[in-house]
């Protein structure tokens, strides 16, 4: 593991204040040193390696998986300051869904390479920018890209940006994501309102809050049976109903696997005898990480495919990113009423 256990590892990781190599860290240990050829070399063994020091920092940057409460609240006290708002309600968009950023009223927006200790977006249809601003007279921030285990983050990295919403002020989290839908009852285009997931990463040992526990932002062992907030599920289905949508509006269970590859014909075979409606390659890590620290979320799935589950099905029914963003586009308004008109609920018995 890549983590850092002081201030120093920070700077180094990112390669801002540190950008030299030569100051020692608290453990009386000297950081990796970059060589004026480029190359860096550990001054105790002696390891050499063919990657120039810009390299090495940017591959140091994508592995960092532990950000200290203080390095959080920097970032976030950055936002803050920056757009004048502290928002309540924290959006994250999925795959082909930015334009629930879109319609944010009098932003204020951040590339992320602008917000220091920022990863970056580097998926199609995730561009890679915080919006902060008012939605139905409530103050909302929105990723506008959100960060996947594939990219080569680490999960608490993709999730870190949950923990600054919530040093931002934030108390509501609405993650959205694109899946595919494995319940044969779903349609492209139907809309899940997660009720629950099964975290198949968690199941490789693997979690968003490994390592150290800060108590600042929550318990050692949080407890994961209510994750998903009842009010606003219910909330939401009431919505669809005045939307004239419900019909394609179900309640349901989304998994997350690591990708990029979509699923095998087996794989998806299991997930539904394991109660999976959805998959994807998200949300499961940032839902974990707002429980955590106690934030109310609600999250639903954009079905954007149809999974095969038998060897039978039409060979067709191959998952692509191209359909997923295009189903995306095309249901996007549909899902902008949905968050604005639950965000408008929110603030109505604020
Ligand atoms: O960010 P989300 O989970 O919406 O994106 C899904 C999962 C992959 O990133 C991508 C695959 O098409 O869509
Ligand atoms: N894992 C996974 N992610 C998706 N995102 C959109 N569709 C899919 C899918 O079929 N599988």
């Amino acid at each position: 593991m890549t983590g850092y256990s002081s201030k120093t590892d920070v700077a180094t990781a990112n390669g801002k204040q540190n950008g030299s190599g030569n100051q020692t860290g608290e453990n009386g240990t000297k950081p990796t040193e970059f060589t004026p050829q480029g190359n860096h070399a550990s001054s105790e063994n002696n390891i050499q390696c063919s990657l120039t020091s810009d390299e090495f920092r940017a591959v140091n940057l994508m592995r960092q998986d532990m950000y200290p409460y203080e390095v959080i609240q920097e970032i976030a006290d950055f936002i803050v300051k920056g757009s004048g708002i502290r928002p309540k309600i924290g959006i994250i968009c999925g795959s082909g869904l930015g334009s629930l950023a879109d319609i944010i009223q009098n932003p204020k927006v951040f590339d992320y390479e602008k917000i220091p200790n920022f990863p970056v977006s580097t998926v199609e249809g995730h561009a890679g920018r915080l919006v902060v601003g008012t939605l139905e007279g409530a103050n909302v921030m929105a990723m506008q890209g959100r960060f996947h285990f594939y990219e080569g983050y680490p999960l608490a990295k993709c999730s870190m940006p949950v923990r600054v919403m919530k040093l931002c002020g934030v108390e509501y989290l609405f993650a959205t994501n694109a899946a595919g839908g494995i319940n044969p009852k779903y349609a492209v285009g139907d809309i899940m309102l997660m009720h629950d997931h099964v975290n198949m990463l968690g199941f490789a040992g693997n979690s968003p809050l490994q390592g150290p526990n800060d108590p600042r932002f929550g318990p050692r062992f949080p407890a994961l049976v209510n994750s998903y907030n009842k009010d606003l599920i219910n909330k939401a289905i009431e919505i669809s109903k005045t939307m004239g949508i419900e019909s394609s509006v179900h309640v349901g269970v989304y998994s997350c696997l690591g990708g990029p590859t979509y699923e095998t014909i087996a794989e998806l075979k299991a997930l539904r005898m394991m109660g999976v409606d959805a998959v994807g390659m998200s949300t499961v890590h940032e839902v974990i990480t707002a429980r955590h620290c106690d934030m109310k979320v609600f999250a639903f799935s954009l079905i954007t495919n149809k999974c095969a589950t038998e060897y039978s099905d039409k060979k067709d029914d191959e998952a692509s990113h191209d359909e997923v963003m295009a189903v995306a586009k095309n249901r996007q308004k549909t899902c902008c009423e949905l968050v604005s008109r639950l965000v408008a609920e929110i603030q109505k018995t604020a």
